[in-house]
């Protein structure tokens, strides 16, 4: 399916191997994701009925199609649908079958209607709790805080949305990794200066960020937005979002908002962070945008061309998440010294990875920095969410 045709080739990744990481998304933290959601909100019998079927299915069945008047019926069916219909979850591409039991288990709670359930978030409940915590309390009254240089003020805002990406509410329903609170060792690739040298101040260019989870992650996304808008690193910015709830946390337009209205509400700082966003917003400088795409099960590398032609034009992509450099990179078990330049020499402009690392997939490492890593924890490094990199490829 990835269509990169000069690049080295290497597994897709599946689900079928009991005892790896895929398996137990699929085997464990799905099920316990629809028993959280079902908790979450009084839904009515239908709704329970369609949420048992979905559980029996994605545990001990196979895909079953969309009904034939879905209205994206189309759309899965270019994604591959049709190829994996009637096969175990399993035994497909693991970044395929993850993407489609989101889209069945918005279906199975009237997510997509007709009907009074239609458009409700069902991760809406667990989304609101990380926004409202004392945590984000905490970094907003943090922002008060930070040292007037523009040098360490871009570095803490960069350093905030990378390491906001670290607990993402998937990890919290199902608790099958390692406790996303611990001490943050260093970052395994930084290129972060390469990073700086594509915004530079005065900068008349445009940031493209691929978001990836509301909440906690959102915020310090739209801090570091409104410090580069505030800081004239950039000219404009493109928010892309998620069309509609997806892998429990990512972000949509609704969360978008609620997190603006968190910072105007905030006190200190913050409010002024807000403020900036907000009229941003207003005039046009920063753009919210909902493209299907960003919730497809496919790597970047088969994008359409109407996204490619917007992310060419851009002065960088920032691409924020595990699931996004999934995405970037091809969701394969590449040697971890696979230069990330020539596995995303494919992406129409500059694009940079910020990323916390809690899947296998990683490329781009330098040899030592993998032998450390294997030498001090085996493979658990890959998934365990207490390591990051900031990867770019001018
Ligand atoms: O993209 P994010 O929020 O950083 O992480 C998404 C994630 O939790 O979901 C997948 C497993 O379901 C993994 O790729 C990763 O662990």
């Amino acid at each position: 399916m990835g269509r990169m045709p000069h690049t080295p080739s290497a597994p897709v990744i599946l689900g079928n191997e009991p005892g790896s990481f895929p398996h137990s998304v699929l085997a464990e933290r799905h099920p316990a994701i629809i028993r959280q959601v079902r908790e979450a909100f009084p839904y009515g019998p239908a709704q329970h009925r369609a949420l048992d079927a979905l559980l029996a299915s994605c545990t001990k069945g196979v895909v079953e199609p969309l009904p034939a008047d879905a209205h994206d019926r189309a759309r899965w069916t270019a994604w591959g649908m049709a190829e994996y219909a009637g096969r175990s979850w399993y035994d497909i591409p693991w970044l395929w079958s993850e993407s489609y039991f989101y889209r069945q288990l918005l279906n199975a709670v009237g997510y997509f209607g007709p009907g009074p359930w239609q458009g409700i978030d069902p991760f809406r409940p667990f989304k609101l709790a990380e926004l409202d915590s004392q945590e984000t309390d905490e970094e907003l009254a943090a922002l008060d805080a930070l040292s007037a240089q523009d040098q360490d003020q871009d570095r803490a805002l960069l350093h905030g949305s990378l390491w906001g990406n670290r607990a993402d509410l998937g990890f919290r329903l199902s608790a099958v990794t390692a406790d996303a609170e611990q001490p943050a060792p260093g970052l395994v690739a930084d290129d972060s200066e390469t990073l700086w040298s594509l915004l530079p101040p005065a900068g008349a260019g445009t940031l493209c960020l691929i978001a990836d989870n509301a909440g906690r992650e959102l915020i310090p996304d739209l801090l570091l937005i409104a410090h580069l808008l505030e800081r004239g690193r950039i000219e404009r910015a493109v928010l892309h979002i998620k069309p509609y709830p997806y892998y429990v946390s990512d972000a949509t337009t609704a969360d978008v908002l609620d997190a603006l209205r968190r910072l105007t509400g905030a006190q200190g700082a913050a409010v002024e962070y807000g403020r900036i966003l907000w009229s941003a917003m207003a005039d046009g400088r920063l753009i919210v945008r909902a493209h299907p795409f960003s919730a497809a099960p496919l790597p970047y590398a088969d994008m359409p061309d109407d996204l490619r032609a917007e992310l060419a034009t851009a002065a960088l992509t920032i691409v924020k998440g595990d699931l996004n450099y999934r995405r970037l990179v091809g969701d394969r078990l590449w040697p971890p010294t696979t230069p990330f330049g020539d596995l995303t020499a494919y992406f129409p402009g500059p694009v940079a990875a910020l990323r916390t690392l809690k899947s296998d997939v990683i490329t781009g490492l330098a040899p030592d920095t993998e032998a450390a890593l294997v030498a001090a924890e085996g493979q658990r490094w890959r998934t365990g969410g207490t390591h990051a990199l900031i990867q770019v490829r001018p």
